[in-house]
């Protein structure tokens, strides 16, 4: 049988769409444009297939081992280029006299899937993995893949797949008849041999435009949930919904126009700019892992230590989801606790949260092993730390027993151990003083649940090695975390911007707003969850206990001190009043809301809270004012920005979109504005910097309200786009 593949002999096939990654970042390299000439030598190759009659079947395969990861993301911002030339091709693979199968390995992504989908056979190795993630970049599967894959799968599968993006493996795959096969060994002959076998055999009931999408029992009582279920989950992002419309009408309409109903939809999100925002995301993602310091370290020049074994100190709530996150990876782990009482205490705890880890990934490929003490094994005492590759502490935020525990490791770890801090703000090079090997430590700043939450801020301090920073980014990756390289200051890049988003917020209260406005406005905007829910399931303790220690509240606050007042600027205690009433948030049923138990999560609004505002502004004479949502918005998210330009003008992030990765990762940012900086820049910086202008002028004793310098040079030197803003950073202003 002649063979025809997009690949192999026919380079140039292979190109763009169908390029393997390897191929796929060879063109960003180049001006050409590639996509038009492959879709051009895919319809020739079909046509001339068709016409040969020596050809009797047809066999789509990827290069290198890949099937293809879908189009080239770039491609969707250039100019003239528009999604879509691709469905026609896929409906000509279909509609070929000749058997066409498609022989999957490593990736089907994207507009490789809808390719896959055009064939009339699917085979696969069992290492493959599918999906349409075009969901994710703000699109929808627009090469015909709304109206086949329900077709092919059923509606509820393929509406999972395509408003997720979820990739599945080949495995899941088969199950769901995505696939006709899957093979361990190669993939191109059992292809080959499957062709073989199929030539001769009546093509239509393999056309999957031609097949009726298979029915439910109660398909609107199914759609009417899915709908509500998937604008829940999308909170304001677009394209899930518009996903979920597509699939709709390939239940409600005819092939032909349900492809005219995806076409438009597909439109609609291409012109959004929440589109853009998602392709800036996934290109940001990729460009935090490129790392690089001041001093010019970065992957080249430094290669990460192997972890073999890893020691985590401290099973408090940190602790706990940093041993999880490290079992999972296959890490073996010592987890280390003061006394036998606290060991107890977090081994349970540990146990309960790997066993609901090892029931969500029963049936998949792989399993976890934590009952084998050789794998995790609980202790109280230091020197099972000696042989380990890297310890993380996760104690409280408490410098001097940080100190203290640094100091002890440095005696008893071996030489080339990397001694990892999970602290959210304290002074790296301060912890490091305590140890004889300050180049060897470094924060590694978890957020919780750590083995659930995707980010792992990493920030080196002033003698911290490169290859500590690589060992760090390296178990990032091996965590499944996006790791992300900072400097040292106060709160680092996150809580440091988070700082004056939260002050903006308590101080809408004191001026007349509520809990529930603040919140719901910015939950609108598309936080996963409101400062202040967030501040009642934190703790408002944890606050409290850090305000006293900086000598902000609490005894060793100066008699005569004003209430509203603290080094000359604007303060506010109202969360400290709130802690000095026994209100620390959801723990104890009462903190900004009130809770319908100890530990309960429906947040209700608390009549004793507003009457306590109220009495509040009576004491200080505040007059309370009608706040809209506009001024919530601006004043708490414009604040957390001016913050960003402050943390990129002292070199403490090398990038605005380091700032992004870690908002939209780490602090429920919601992912389709690109996280804040991006968000500015569609705002537009002139408009951020008069905002800003004008409530540093109503609140003169706010100065984080005040505009940054760097931000108004940008503006000055007329708003360049965010990729150029770094090159007005001029060397003296930035440490990097
Ligand atoms: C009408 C036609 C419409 C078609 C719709 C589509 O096809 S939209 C595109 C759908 N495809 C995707 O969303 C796949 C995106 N890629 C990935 O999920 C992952 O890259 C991967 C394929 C699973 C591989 O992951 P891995 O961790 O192994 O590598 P990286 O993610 O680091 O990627 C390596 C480099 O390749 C670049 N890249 C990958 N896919 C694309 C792509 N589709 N377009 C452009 N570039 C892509 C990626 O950016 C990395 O390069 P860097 O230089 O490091 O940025």
């Amino acid at each position: 049988m002649p063979r025809f593949t997009l690949t192999g002999s026919h380079t140039s096939l292979s190109l763009d769409l169908f390029a393997d990654l390897h191929k796929v970042k060879a063109l960003l390299a180049s001006a050409e444009p590639v996509s038009g000439a492959v879709l051009q030598a895919l319809e020739d190759g079909l046509k001339k297939a068709g016409a040969d009659s020596s050809v009797k079947a047809v066999m789509i395969c990827g290069e290198n081992g890949k099937f293809s990861a879908g189009a080239d993301i770039r491609g969707f911002s250039a100019p003239k280029k528009r999604g879509g030339a691709l469905g026609p091709i896929v409906s000509l693979i279909e509609s070929s006299e000749k058997p066409v199968v498609a022989a999957i390995e490593g990736v089907a992504l994207g507009g490789g899937l809808e390719v896959a989908l055009g064939c009339h056979y699917r085979i696969a190795h069992a290492k493959a993995r599918m999906g349409l993630p075009e969901v994710t970049l703000g699109l929808l599967p627009g090469a015909e893949g709304t109206q086949r894959l329900p077709r092919l799968i059923g509606v509820p599968a393929a509406l999972d797949m395509i408003t997720t993006g979820k990739h599945i493996p080949a495995t899941e795959a088969l199950k769901l008849g995505l696939v006709d096969e899957i093979v361990e060994e190669n993939t191109i002959e059992a292809a080959i041999r499957l062709a073989n076998k199929v030539i001769g055999q009546p093509l239509g009931p393999r056309r999957l435009s031609l097949k009726p999408v298979p029915k439910l029992p109660n398909m609107e009582a199914f759609l009417r949930d899915a709908a509500v279920r998937v604008k829940r989950q999308a909170r304001g992002c677009l394209a899930p919904e518009l996903c979920f419309q597509a699939v709709r009408a390939a239940t409600e309409l005819p092939f032909a126009e349900g492809l005219r109903r995806e076409r438009e939809l597909f439109q609609v999100l291409l012109s959004s700019g929440q589109a853009r925002a998602l392709q800036y995301a996934f290109f940001a993602e990729r460009a935090v892992h490129r790392w690089a310091t001041p001093t010019g370290a970065s992957w080249s020049s430094a290669a990460p230590q192997p972890v073999r074994r890893a020691a985590v100190i401290g099973l408090g709530t940190m602790g706990r989801g940093i041993v999880t996150s490290l079992v999972k990876a296959n890490i073996p782990v010592v987890a280390l606790e003061q006394d036998l009482e606290y060991l107890n205490k977090g081994r349970k705890a540990v146990m309960l949260l790997l066993e609901r880890e090892a029931m969500k990934m029963e049936g998949g490929a792989q399993t976890l092993d934590f009952h084998n003490p050789a794998r995790l094994q609980f202790t109280v005492d230091f020197d099972l730390l000696r042989d380990v590759d890297l310890v993380i502490e996760a104690v409280f935020e408490n410098m001097a027993l940080k100190k203290e525990i640094f100091h002890k490791l440095s005696k008893i770890c071996k030489p080339g151990a990397l001694l990892c801090t999970n602290t959210s703000a304290l002074n790296i090079d301060e912890i490091a003083s305590a140890t004889s090997r300050p180049q060897q430590v470094i924060g590694t700043h978890f957020f919780s649940p750590a083995h659930v939450m995707r980010l792992l801020e990493i920030i080196y301090g002033r003698h911290t090695s490169p290859s500590a920073i690589a060992t760090a980014m390296q178990l990032a990756k091996t965590l499944k975390k996006v790791g992300v390289v900072v400097g040292n200051c106060f709160g680092f890049v996150g809580n440091r911007m988070m700082f004056p988003y939260v002050e903006q917020a308590v101080f809408l209260l004191e001026e007349g707003s509520r809990p529930e406005a603040v919140d719901q406005a910015l939950e609108d905007f598309g936080f996963k969850i409101g400062p202040f829910r967030m501040s009642d399931l934190a703790g408002l303790d944890v606050g409290w206990r850090s305000r006293q220690g900086q000598g902000l509240t609490g005894p060793s606050l100066p008699a005569g001190t004003p209430a509203r007042q603290r080094h000359g600027q604007r303060y506010s205690p109202l969360p400290d009043l709130l802690c000095e009433h026994g209100r620390f948030g959801q723990k104890n049923a009462k903190g900004w809301y009130q809770y319908e138990k100890a530990g309960g999560r429906t947040a209700t609004p608390d009549p004793w809270l507003h009457n306590f505002l109220s009495q509040y502004r009576d004491t200080h004479g505040i007059k309370t004012r009608f706040i809209d949502q506009e001024e919530i918005l601006e004043r708490c998210l414009f604040s957390l920005i001016n913050e960003g330009f402050a943390v990129l003008a002292e070199g403490i992030a090398s990038g605005p979109e380091h700032l992004d990765v870690i908002y939209v990762n780490g602090y429920g940012w919601p992912k389709h504005t690109g996280g804040p900086m991006f968000y500015a820049s569609t705002v537009g910086l002139p408009r951020v910097l008069a905002k800003l202008q004008k409530y540093s002028e109503a609140h003169p004793d706010v100065p984080r309200l005040r505009p940054n310098a760097f931000l108004k040079k940008l503006v000055a030197v007329g708003n360049p786009p965010i990729k150029e803003w770094m090159s007005y950073l001029s060397q003296q202003s930035a440490k990097l």
